[in-house]
């Protein structure tokens, strides 16, 4: 007799479908099965004998012998998807390398290597590093949350180091999520030369092989350890024994598109599904975790000391307001001079890529806009392009201006591009390295960087996004920071807390060895209250303050947000259908969540679609989500819903 077996499969509906199956089949096993006209990959979610339909299709083929997704896993995608208010299907499909969802063999090509020779570090820990290992493992192997806060260049990584020692010497497991893939060649080698255990990546520049092999290797517990980037928070692991979230702050660990789950709130569930410790680590708390750090729902574990004799950068600020030469004031020149002729490194973060960010009209006010976004377009100099940063458009560069015909077009601004042309002016014989996304599009050109900088020659780094966290470059002596000022005129609440973070991070990377360092901030707002803590490098007490301004107006982390976004190329449309969505939302009768908008967008188009958002804030998590759950169960109802295109966006950070 036939079973029946409910499969998920990745169409972006709230269903699941049942399908009738003669073979032997077990939950979280791939099914090939028909849809609509179509074969479709399907994961097994449950075998029954009844069904409340009628006219089932049949399974065209039962793809594995064992289950894919083990119980755990798919509890933890079950969680996910009920939290985030995404189809399971598509939750499952993020969870899976493509192969998989492609429904090739489930086999490893090639299992990696042990490492031939690891080697103990020549240094003896350091007496808070002690502490903090001995404090995470009398956790005792069950769910404890800890908040390695260890100030930057204090040794983290030592201490993930040993905790995931001791979990190797009882057949554990551990999981290591760092916020991009540009820091897991540091840890990877980290971690490699110095445990017996077979280490595999996860992240999205691994060739899909390669994917497929550590996803497995993860899973068969071939692998001791797993380092990748946010989608890893999935890769299932049978003898878990502890979590890592390195740089725990960073925005990364959120996915900004289709299924936008954040990794770092998932490793929580994970942790306490699993009942094992979990470790994040910052030098920069986010105020989320330092809220429930003062609600006891996890322990603080200080590093307040650099590690051997390295002591924390001296940061000094330069006023730009007074400045008229361009992007390097005469100071920041001169003291970049002179650690290079000291033979040491000295990094300028400027964080914008491209030549020029606006070419406008000397004469008149007309500025390169992108024809399909709200937005000014980008000079690249190298390509001779505009090119829009949000769709990607490009286009060349007029010659005249198009609205009063004068030739009196230029460029305003700088950004990596043109920094860099600028210091080759001053040190035409000092190499430069430019690291940014445009220099780092090849593959392992970000390797043959790093490699460089490691190396250790005199040199000059220019640093984007990518370099401001995490790395630990010995001979790095200056920092200077050109361009932050438009994080003081950002709209988004959380600006502040991010642009200290960043702040800190950067200085971080000077002076992180034998002499101190220091770090330069040029900026037009040097009475801005932000620097008394910044340059006395006291985060915590800057937090503190940012706490309790968010306290007092209720916003996260004191209460939790869901945001709705709708977009449509008819703006009409698509404001109408969230004052359709508000109307629904008032009859659901929930009086605990507030809803404010809707409000288009900061940036008002993007693609040709404009973009309207809705807030929805309340102290409660849980009415939050039934609010939300009722929402979807009606949305059908909303008669402009097939006319826009629309998400959910919980605990949304943007
Ligand atoms: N006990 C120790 N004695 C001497 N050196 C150490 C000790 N522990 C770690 N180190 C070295 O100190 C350097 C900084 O350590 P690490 O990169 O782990 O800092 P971190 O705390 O992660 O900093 P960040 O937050 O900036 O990433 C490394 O080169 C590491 O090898
Ligand atoms: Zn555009």
């Amino acid at each position: 007799m036939s079973l029946i077996v409910e499969v998920a499969i990745p169409i972006p509906l709230n269903k699941t479908f049942d399908y009738l199956c003669d073979d032997e089949v077990l939950v979280g096993v791939r099914v090939k099965v028909p849809f609509v006209r179509k074969k479709v990959i399907g994961i097994v979610l449950a075998i029954r004998d009844k069904s409340n339909f009628y006219k089932l299709k049949s399974v065209e083929e039962v793809l594995d012998k064992t289950p894919i997704l083990d119980k755990l896993t798919l509890s933890l995608l079950f969680w996910s998807a009920n939290y985030y208010h995404h189809p399971i299907g598509e939750v499952i499909s993020t969870a899976l390398p493509k192969n998989l969802r492609l429904g090739k063999k489930a086999n490893i090509k090639k299992i990696t290597g042990l490492p031939n020779q690891t080697k103990q570090s020549n240094f003896k820990l350091s007496d808070e590093q002690n502490i903090a290992i001995t404090q995470i493992l009398k956790s005792n192997y069950q769910y404890h949350a800890f908040l390695l806060h260890g100030v930057t260049g204090s040794g983290k990584t030592e201490v993930y180091l040993h905790t995931t020692q001791a979990m190797l010497n009882q057949k554990k497991q551990v999981l290591v999520l760092v916020p991009e893939i540009g820091l897991t060649p540091q840890m990877i080698t980290r971690f490699e030369s110095r445990l017996k255990t077979r280490v595999v990546t996860i992240h999205s520049q691994l060739n899909e092989t390669k994917k497929l092999d550590a996803y497995l290797m993860a899973k068969n517990g071939e692998a001791g350890v797993v380092i990748g980037t946010r989608s890893a928070i999935f890769s299932p692991m049978p003898n878990l024994g502890l979590i890592i979230i390195d740089e725990e702050h960073d925005n990364s660990f959120k996915q900004q598109s289709n299924f936008r789950y954040c990794a770092k709130n998932l490793s929580f569930i994970r942790a306490k599904q699993a009942n094992i410790p979990i470790v994040l680590g910052t030098a920069t708390p986010s105020l989320e975790l330092l809220k429930n750090v003062m609600d006891q729902k996890i322990t603080r574990i200080t590093l307040t000391k650099r590690t051997g004799n390295a002591t924390l950068p001296k940061i000094s600020l330069i006023d730009m307001r007074s400045n008229t030469d361009g992007a390097l004031s005469k100071m920041l020149i001169e003291k970049t001079k002179q650690y290079l002729s000291a033979g040491k490194q000295v990094m300028l973060f400027i964080n914008r890529r491209g030549y020029a960010p606006v070419y406008y009209c000397t004469q008149c006010s007309w500025k390169a806009q992108c024809d399909h976004c709200d937005s000014t377009m980008v000079y690249h100099r190298h390509i001779n392009r505009l090119k829009c940063h949000h769709c990607g458009g490009e286009k060349m560069p007029e010659h005249t201006c198009p609205d009063c015909f004068r030739q009196s077009l230029k460029v305003l601004g700088y950004g990596t591009e043109r920094l860099e042309e600028t210091l080759s002016s001053y040190f035409a014989d000092t190499p430069i390295i430019r690291i940014d996304r445009d220099t780092t599009r090849r593959k392992k050109a970000f390797t043959r960087h790093l490699e460089q900088i490691n190396a250790g020659k005199s040199c000059i780094i220019i640093g984007t996004q990518m370099l401001a966290k995490g790395h630990d470059f010995s001979n790095l002596a200056m920092v200077g920071i050109l361009d932050i000022d438009t994080g003081f005129l950002s709209l988004n609440f959380r600006a502040t807390e991010y642009l200290a973070q960043l702040l800190i991070q950067v200085s971080g990377r000077a002076g992180r060895h034998k002499e101190k360092g220091e770090v330069v901030i040029q900026t037009r707002y040097p009475d801005h209250p932000i620097f008394n803590f910044i340059l006395s490098s006291h985060y915590t007490q800057f937090a503190n303050q940012l706490l309790k301004q968010r306290l007092s107006a209720m916003m996260p982390p004191f209460s939790h947000q869901a945001l709705l976004c709708a977009n449509a190329k008819n703006k009409q449309n698509a404001e109408n259908f969230l004052h359709e969505a508000v109307v629904l939302l008032k009859n659901i009768q929930i009086n605990s969540v507030e809803i404010l908008g809707p409000v288009i967008n900061t940036i008002e188009k993007k693609s040709d679609y404009y973009y309207f958002n809705l807030y929805l804030q309340s102290n409660n998590r849980v009415t939050l989500h039934q609010m939300l759950s009722t929402f979807n169960q009606h949305i059908n109802i909303l008669k402009l819903k097939n006319k826009v295109r629309w998400y959910l966006d919980i605990d949304p950070i943007e």
